[in-house]
């Protein structure tokens, strides 16, 4: 339990499982593609909800629960929606020994569980605008490789489904949260995203179009889908027939947003700070941000050292900082240092005889190992400093590493060269479907081939006369590609 077997540079596979593990975030469960959350994740998940949750009620989103089932014509109710993933729905067949009726499919999502009823609600401009936020869990039968947190065969998610009168109204807000999930990553995860929008072939098929943030993990030069924002257009308003009358009496098709982000999330953080000690977690997400420590000595006087440590907690606790004491009689401080360290816990403050007479505690940073001494006096005022400090380092770090591969390209052969060296490829591109399905095929290879990211919102120059790298094409957009989880 103590240590890690493996290194992230080494075998960044079988760390993160490690790391996920000996961290006590995760416990493997004997169906392949589900997994056990347990405490030190379900922490994490309930911080980031905090802050989503409360945004979302700023902009009026109503809490609903929609059941987990759907049935078969409902869900084939979207035909390019559903076709595509059909493999990937769960279906409950039997109740018991016996067969049912039909078999009802659990979700994979919940436009189909949830629009028959959008239109059933909506009848005037004044049932307008409609929205809904469910916490919940999907299934998706995924097959590729599961991964904890990343890859999953269920996983816990918000999903938004909000329902206007406008387009306008529809593309202010697909906007408003995709920045809500830029904050999510960058504000608490500390991981560095790219906001943009995806190519026609990667966007959400049901939709009119997709946009996202994405990450990039470094180890495996990987791109992956932080969360995504979709405006779906009057397409589902056609399918499930949400017409509104207007203020004129006629009647029109309304315009709908569905928006998401899971606990991949978790995964994506644990990937970007991790480390050979196992996890670092951001002090806005961390369960435990100050963990105290008494180191007793053996002829000191150890009840004067608990007192201290205990009193260090209260008064962390009552600044509003999550401080907690290991006061445990059968473990060795060495062996508690390696352990919060392994659990990735920013702070931790050791109290010995010495600290005592010094009336000092001494504090040391998980995320760079430094060491300093602070009066007691001090406390709350400088363990915030530091707090903020790792907040700022982490994101920093990541942003500098992330940055350090990403590479700009002209050529198809730079592209490959880039693509083998695991880079996050910046490519001028003629945005033609054609194109984007024959780099896939040109790229197939048990790596993955490579695909679009995503066409970042903040576009560099593009002088003109720029060919696309793949085509020869005029480019008219620099796009990210790349493999991708
Ligand atoms: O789920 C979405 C779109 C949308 N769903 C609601 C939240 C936002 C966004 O994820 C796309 N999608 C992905 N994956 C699947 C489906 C699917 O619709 C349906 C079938 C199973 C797999
Ligand atoms: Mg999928």
């Amino acid at each position: 339990k103590l240590g890690m077997a493996y290194k992230k540079d080494d075998n960044f596979g079988e760390w993160y499982s490690e790391v996920v593990v000996n961290s006590e975030m995760i416990e493997y469960y004997d169906i392949s593609g589900c997994y056990i959350l347990r405490p030190w994740a379900m922490e994490i998940w309930e911080l980031m909800k905090e802050f989503f949750d409360a945004e979302i009620k700023k902009l009026k989103l109503k809490p609903y629960y929609f059941p987990l089932f759907v049935t078969e014509n409902v869900l084939q109710k979207e035909k390019d929606h559903i076709e595509g993933f059909a493999p990937e729905v769960a279906w409950v067949t039997k109740s018991g020994k016996s067969d049912l009726e039909a078999p009802i499919a659990i979700r994979p999502t919940s436009e189909t569980v949830m629009y028959p009823y959008f239109s059933k609600w909506i009848r005037s401009h004044r049932d307008l605008p409609l929205k809904c936020n469910q916490w919940c869990n999907v299934v998706r039968w995924e097959f590729s490789n599961p991964t904890p947190f990343i890859r999953s065969r269920e996983f816990l998610w918000q999903e938004g489904h909000t329902v206007f009168a406008t387009k306008e109204e529809a593309d202010e807000e697909v906007l408003q949260i995709l920045e809500l999930y830029r904050r999510i990553y960058e504000e608490f995860l500390a991981v560095p995203v790219f906001k943009g929008r995806k190519s026609e072939m990667e966007k959400f098929a049901g939709g009119l179009y997709t946009t996202s943030v994405e990450a990039f993990i470094p180890n495996t030069g990987r791109g992956i889908q932080g969360a995504t924002s979709h405006c779906l257009g009057q397409n589902f308003a056609k399918m499930f027939d949400i017409t509104f009358e207007n203020e004129k009496g006629e009647r029109s098709m309304v315009w709908q947003n569905s928006w998401a982000y899971t606990t991949r999330s978790i995964g994506v953080m644990v990937m970007t700070h991790g480390d050979d000690k196992g996890l670092v977690l951001p002090p806005k997400v961390a369960p435990i941000q100050v963990i105290v420590i008494p180191v007793p000595f053996k002829d000191a006087d150890t009840t004067a050292i608990k007192g201290a440590c205990e009193s260090t907690v209260y008064t962390l606790n009552q600044a509003g900082i999550r401080a907690d004491l290991d006061a445990r009689e059968n473990y060795s401080p060495g062996w508690k240092y390696s352990q919060w360290e392994m659990k990735g816990v920013p702070l931790r403050i050791e109290i010995g005889p010495k600290d005592l007479a010094n009336k000092q505690v001494r504090i040391v940073r998980r995320d760079n190992g430094a060491k300093v001494d602070i009066p007691s006096t001090d406390l709350v005022e400088q363990v915030r400093v530091l707090l903020d400090g790792i907040q700022v380092n982490l994101l920093e770090t990541a942003k500098q590493k992330r940055d350090a591969c990403i590479a700009p390209i002209s050529t198809w052969d730079e592209f490959t060269a880039a693509l083998n060296d695991k880079k996050l490829i910046l490519a001028p591109w003629c945005d033609e479907e054609e194109v984007e399905k024959d780099v896939k095929a040109r790229t197939k290879g048990e790596l993955g081939a490579a695909k679009t990211l995503c066409t970042p919102f903040d576009q560099p120059d593009l002088p003109s006369g720029t060919v696309c790298f793949a085509s020869g094409k005029p480019a008219t957009k620099w796009s990210f590609w790349g493999r991708s989880y």
